[in-house]
């Protein structure tokens, strides 16, 4: 497992809430740990009150399900732990379950890229009830980070409008892993690189950088240090023009991009980290062509979000590469996406397969029920709508409703005639063994770019989206009112 052996060195299946340790327990005690169940990963609500999200971190879980076991550290670990009385917390017949349990789940997943919605299935487990528990926390962890993260990014990217977004979050990202996976899924999301050169190394993503202030600050002079710079790297010149004086910066930039044209070389760009990015970007601009550096680019950054790079467009500033650190790896203003993992369905002893449904008082919090999947219509490449079913509907019907989950009062007829369609959960695991080809890292990107063109811009506009159709399709729909009544011991309903 290329991320945890390289940083934790063992196993990874103590990562996770103890309470689902204890379930486990209690679920062998009471001899249903290996009745079967299905759980859904899915989310209430687009991150950044945004329209869409970018699902994210799928090739972690395939690592870590690979690797799900307990190892002896772990066991004697576990074995050790005590009740307030001294008394052991599992029984050492436990601890031997444990010892031999081996992942045996299907398991169904969105692929990586793809653009998703509240209330779609993002993963779907099958398999024993107290490995699709224990498998709860780790995947909400994996999901909801990466997702988030990919998410964010792709506004910004959005934002930007075809210019280069370079990641420079690490310094600022949330711990080690949280840097590591920041930066995959903001490269997933549309980045065209990252600062950080360790997951550069791990994940096969393009490292880039330029210089610091130090580096300037280190010499006697501005135009010593970019000298200095331009000989150590004739190729890689963006040179920091604000450490003293934006507009003489970039003049000493332009005086040593000219040094460098006598040799044969070209100045790549300038970087600007300071004061009105718009007026300092554009005056450089100006600076740059009069000079005879029309390509020159000029990479910005200062605390960028998507917010003020649309800003910036709109002012017309002369940016043309955005490096963008904190508020992405940190998905500012959202810290969570709030994924969340449910019971969707149990095998009875005569082998059919019951739907549960938790109740609420809020309508949203009351899960989709069943063994579902999800399947989305769309026209010449742009996206209709999607909708959720019950496994074994008949998707060569050519007539459908879908239902709003939480307003169903919200519908919407579907003619399949003509329409393309694309189920969304593929088949990753089937009884422990992987049977989905993993992606490499470029791939990943490439769907999400992909997917994010299959919607309309209606749906990616930061201000009151328009909000695309996702719906249960009718028969859900009823199975799930039925079974809401029922719960709730409404009689006659
Ligand atoms: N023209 C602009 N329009 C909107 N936002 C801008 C513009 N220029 C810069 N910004 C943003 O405004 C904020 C400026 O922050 P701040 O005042 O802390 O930076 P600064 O003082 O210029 O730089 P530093 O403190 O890093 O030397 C940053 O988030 C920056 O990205
Ligand atoms: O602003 P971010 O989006 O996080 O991008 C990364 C920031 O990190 C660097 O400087 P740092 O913030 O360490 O120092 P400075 O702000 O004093 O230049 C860089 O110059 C950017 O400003
Ligand atoms: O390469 C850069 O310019 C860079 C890297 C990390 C943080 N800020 C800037
Ligand atoms: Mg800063």
């Amino acid at each position: 497992m290329k991320i945890t052996k390289d940083l934790y060195q063992g196993s990874l299946a103590l990562l996770t809430d103890f309470y689902q340790l204890t379930m486990a327990y209690a679920y062998w005690k009471s001899g249903k740990a290996e009745e079967e169940a299905v759980f859904n990963l899915f989310f209430r609500k687009n991150p950044f009150q945004g329209g869409y999200s970018v699902a994210a971190g799928l090739d972690y879980i395939i690592d870590f399900c690979r690797n799900f076991r307990f190892e002896e550290d772990d066991l004697r670990y576990l074995r050790e732990m005590q009740n307030t009385d001294g008394s052991p917390t599992f029984e050492s017949a436990f601890i031997e379950y444990l010892q031999n349990m081996e992942f045996s789940c299907d398991m169904e997943a969105v692929e990586e890229g793809t653009v998703v919605f509240p209330h779609l299935p993002l993963i779907k487990v099958k398999g024993p009830l107290i490995q699709c528990q224990l498998l709860e926390t780790p995947l909400l962890n994996i999901i909801n980070f990466q997702t988030l993260i990919a998410t964010k990014a792709a506004r910004i990217v959005y934002a930007a409008k075809g210019d280069a977004v370079l990641e420079f979050g690490l310094r600022r990202a949330q711990g080690i892993d949280g840097a590591l996976a920041a930066s995959r899924a903001a490269y997933i999301g549309g980045c065209a690189s990252t600062s950080n050169v360790m997951a550069g190394k791990l994940f096969g993503i393009p490292v880039s950088g330029t210089h610091a202030h130090s580096w300037i600050m280190s010499f006697d002079t501005e135009l010593e240090a970019f000298k200095a710079y331009a000989e150590a790297f004739p190729d890689k010149c963006v040179f920091l023009v604000d450490t003293y004086d934006t507009i003489n910066g970039v003049k000493n930039a332009i005086e040593v991009g000219k040094m460098l044209r006598e040799k044969g070389k070209e100045m790549i760009g300038i970087r600007i980290d300071s004061g009105d990015l718009a007026y300092y970007s554009n005056i450089a601009r100006e600076m740059l062509d009069a000079a005879g550096f029309p390509d020159a680019k000029i990479v910005a950054s200062n605390d960028l979000d998507e917010q003020i790079i649309t800003s910036l467009k709109m002012q017309e500033a002369s940016i043309n590469v955005w490096g963008v650190g904190t508020k992405l790896v940190t998905a500012y203003d959202q810290p969570a996406l709030g994924a969340v993992y449910k019971l969707a369905a149990i095998k009875t002893e005569e082998g059919t397969w019951e739907p549960k449904v938790k109740v609420s008082q809020q309508s949203i919090k009351i899960n989709i029920p069943g063994i579902q999947n999800a399947v989305r219509y769309s026209k010449n490449g742009k996206a209709i709508a999607d909708m959720i079913y019950l496994e074994g509907e008949d998707l060569s019907n050519t007539q459908f409703m879908i239902i709003d989950p939480v307003d169903p009062t919200k519908r919407k007829k579907i003619n399949t005639n003509g329409l393309d369609q694309e189920i969304l959960l593929k088949p990753i695991f089937i009884k422990g063994q992987k049977v989905y080809e993993r992606r490499d890292i470029h791939q990943i990107k490439q769907n999400a770019e992909r997917n994010m063109g299959m919607f309309d811009k209606a749906h990616k506009r930061f201000v009151n989206p328009h909000i695309y159709p996702v719906g249960l399709e009718e028969k859900l729909y009823d199975i799930r009112t039925q079974l809401v009544f029922k719960m709730k011991n409404y009689d006659g309903a």
